[in-house]
């Protein structure tokens, strides 16, 4: 059975973001990702910096390791990186973790697609913003996104936003998308600050500043803004 490259699997815990914000979950990190963001709050899948950590998993030793910490506490899996997308064999996991009726979400910025997305029950597509540095290839998301929507599938989009070129973005591709469930992300622009008081301050005030504008287009009157939750209960920890 060909192996999954893997650098955490942690929880339980709280879905941090987005369409399921709050969901008690289980978290799998995958190594690698095809982007470089400017910000990338996990750059040590894809920097160097973990290599040492990547442990290469079948699907079944993901599903031990899960119970293991997880036990009877858990019943749904978010896979994330890194871009888990690129990562064809994950369907092995896929299927198992069906098999156990365990519910599923994926972590994804919307630049390469997965036959198994269509096994994902709660499916996340981030595409980014110019602060980022990476350039969105619509052709491609366009096509993710229309196979989505075929199916049925529970999808959302959600941007992440650190200035106004962001917002700017962010509003162009809910334009695009316009059925497509929007969220709008506050950006943490401080992601080695230990102090987490600190840090709190900062990523609140500039949740209120999202909300702020968003509150004042009226492009934006369909949209939810949230913050990373995760990043104001436990700051910039790693494995939460
Ligand atoms: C680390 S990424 C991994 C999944 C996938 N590569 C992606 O970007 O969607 C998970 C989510 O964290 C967001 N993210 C990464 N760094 C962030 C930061 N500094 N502030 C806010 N959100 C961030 C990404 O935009 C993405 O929505
Ligand atoms: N609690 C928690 N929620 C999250 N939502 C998305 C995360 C990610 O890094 O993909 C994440 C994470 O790392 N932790
Ligand atoms: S696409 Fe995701 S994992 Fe990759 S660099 Fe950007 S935020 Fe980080
Ligand atoms: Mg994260």
């Amino acid at each position: 059975m060909s192996k999954i490259p893997v650098l955490e699997i942690f929880g339980p815990t709280i879905q941090g973001e987005g369409m399921v914000v709050g969901r008690k979950t289980m978290f799998i990190r995958t190594a690698g990702c095809d982007y470089r963001c400017s910000w990338c709050d996990s750059a040590f899948t894809w920097d160097g910096t973990g290599k040492d950590d990547i442990v290469l998993m079948t699907a079944e030793e993901i599903w031990e390791r899960l119970y293991e910490i997880g036990g009877d506490c858990f019943d749904h899996v978010t896979i994330s990186g890194g871009n888990p997308a690129l990562l064809t064999n994950l369907i092995h996991f896929i299927e198992l973790a069906k098999k156990k009726k365990i519910q599923l979400a994926l972590e994804t910025q919307g630049s390469k697609w997965q036959d198994w997305f269509w096994q994902i029950d709660d499916l996340t597509i981030s595409p980014k913003p110019p602060s980022s540095g990476m350039n969105t290839n619509f052709t491609i998301l366009d096509d993710i996104i229309e196979r989505l929507t075929e199916k049925n599938n529970v999808f959302s989009l959600k941007v992440v936003v650190f200035n106004e070129a962001d917002y700017e973005y962010a509003k162009l591709v809910h334009k695009r998308y316009p059925q497509v469930p929007f969220y709008l992300q506050v950006g943490n622009d401080d992601i080695t600050n230990g102090n987490n008081e600190e840090l709190l301050q900062k990523l609140l005030a500039k949740y209120e500043w999202l909300i702020d504008i968003t509150m004042n287009t009226k492009e934006m009157n369909a949209v939810r803004v949230l913050p990373q939750l995760h990043a104001l209960v436990w700051g910039n920890k790693r494995g939460v």
